[in-house]
């Protein structure tokens, strides 16, 4: 049994991983840390309270408590870069869906790993179709190198852009500069700042944020007299449960940082 701890384990997500983790038969959930009751399933700090399982407001108490070897975190783009230190320099593995990270904190907590012997992965969508849908993007970029993205998300949201329209807009440039295409040159002048959206890698990322919303995105290709639109949707957050399983199983067979679903997949 891999003994795991949930770091943000009364959220949206973090909620969702208490219940994956406590029904599979591989895993022992042996800790949670909670800062507030925000998530649609507020019992679940209680419920594991009540089964004896250590909750805290803590990180480095809980983990010293109950000895893990695998933290899994779904908390706060603020928070994310001190819990991972946290974690990784007491020798715990670390599955982090938490968006936010730059690259350069990534390298950084990589090296953090390394020194300490254990596995950081790091992944800004753990659903299946997610993965698919960047790798079917980079795929249609080298011919039609002319690219939107638009990412949909619930209101509560707090960062945009998402993670997962980042790290697509990031394959799409890589695959188009690696095949030599390139985008046509825009013309558009913006009259209002922010009509066009954000750009990541020159490509426009335009972010909604709507009650109703799960996760979801468009990548939309143009070419002469045709169009490509990639959609995912995830309608529920158990859509994630399967990717975030799999990796707390992985991490621990991969010192350092592994950046990715598809690098376990
Ligand atoms: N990788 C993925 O597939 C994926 C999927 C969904 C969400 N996310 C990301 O996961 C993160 C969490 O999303 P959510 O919707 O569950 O958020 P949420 O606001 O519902 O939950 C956040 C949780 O973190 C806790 N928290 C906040 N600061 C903390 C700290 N310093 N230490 C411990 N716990 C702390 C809060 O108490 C809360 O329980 C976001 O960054 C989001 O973008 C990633
Ligand atoms: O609900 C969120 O927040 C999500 N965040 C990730 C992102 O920023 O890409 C993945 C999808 C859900």
């Amino acid at each position: 049994m891999i003994r795991v701890v949930v770091n943000g384990a009364d959220g949206r997500m973090g909620s969702e991983v208490v219940k994956a983790v406590t029904a599979d038969a591989e895993l022992a959930l042996v800790g949670g840390v909670s800062l507030t009751h925000v998530g649609e399933d507020i019992g679940v700090a209680a419920g594991m309270q009540a089964l004896g399982i250590s909750m805290g407001n803590n990180l480095a108490a809980v983990l010293d408590t109950c000895h893990p070897e695998v933290a899994v975190d779904f908390t706060t783009p603020d928070a994310i870069y001190e819990n991972a230190e946290i974690c990784l320099t007491k020798g715990v593995h670390m599955v982090v869906g938490t968006t936010g990270l730059t690259a350069v904190q990534r390298e950084r907590l990589g090296k953090l790993a390394a020194a300490n012997g254990v596995g950081l992965f790091i992944a800004p969508n753990f659903s299946i179709g997610a993965v698919l849908m960047m790798r079917f993007a980079a795929e249609a970029a080298p011919y039609l190198p002319n690219v939107e993205i638009i990412e949909l998300h619930h209101n509560n949201k707090l960062d945009a852009p998402s993670g997962t329209a980042i790290l697509t807009a990031e394959r799409v440039a890589a695959a188009r500069k690696q095949a030599g295409a390139a985008a046509a040159p825009a013309h558009t002048q913006e009259s209002l700042r922010g009509a066009r959206g954000a750009t990541v890698e020159d490509i426009p990322v335009h972010s909604v944020r709507l009650p109703g919303y799960v996760a979801h995105q468009q990548v939309l290709f143009g070419g002469q007299g045709e169009l490509l639109t990639l959609r995912h949707d995830s309608l529920d957050r158990k859509s994630f449960m399967p990717g975030v399983l799999l990796a707390i199983k992985k991490v621990s067979g991969h010192t350092g940082l592994t950046f990715g679903l598809e690098r376990y997949l």
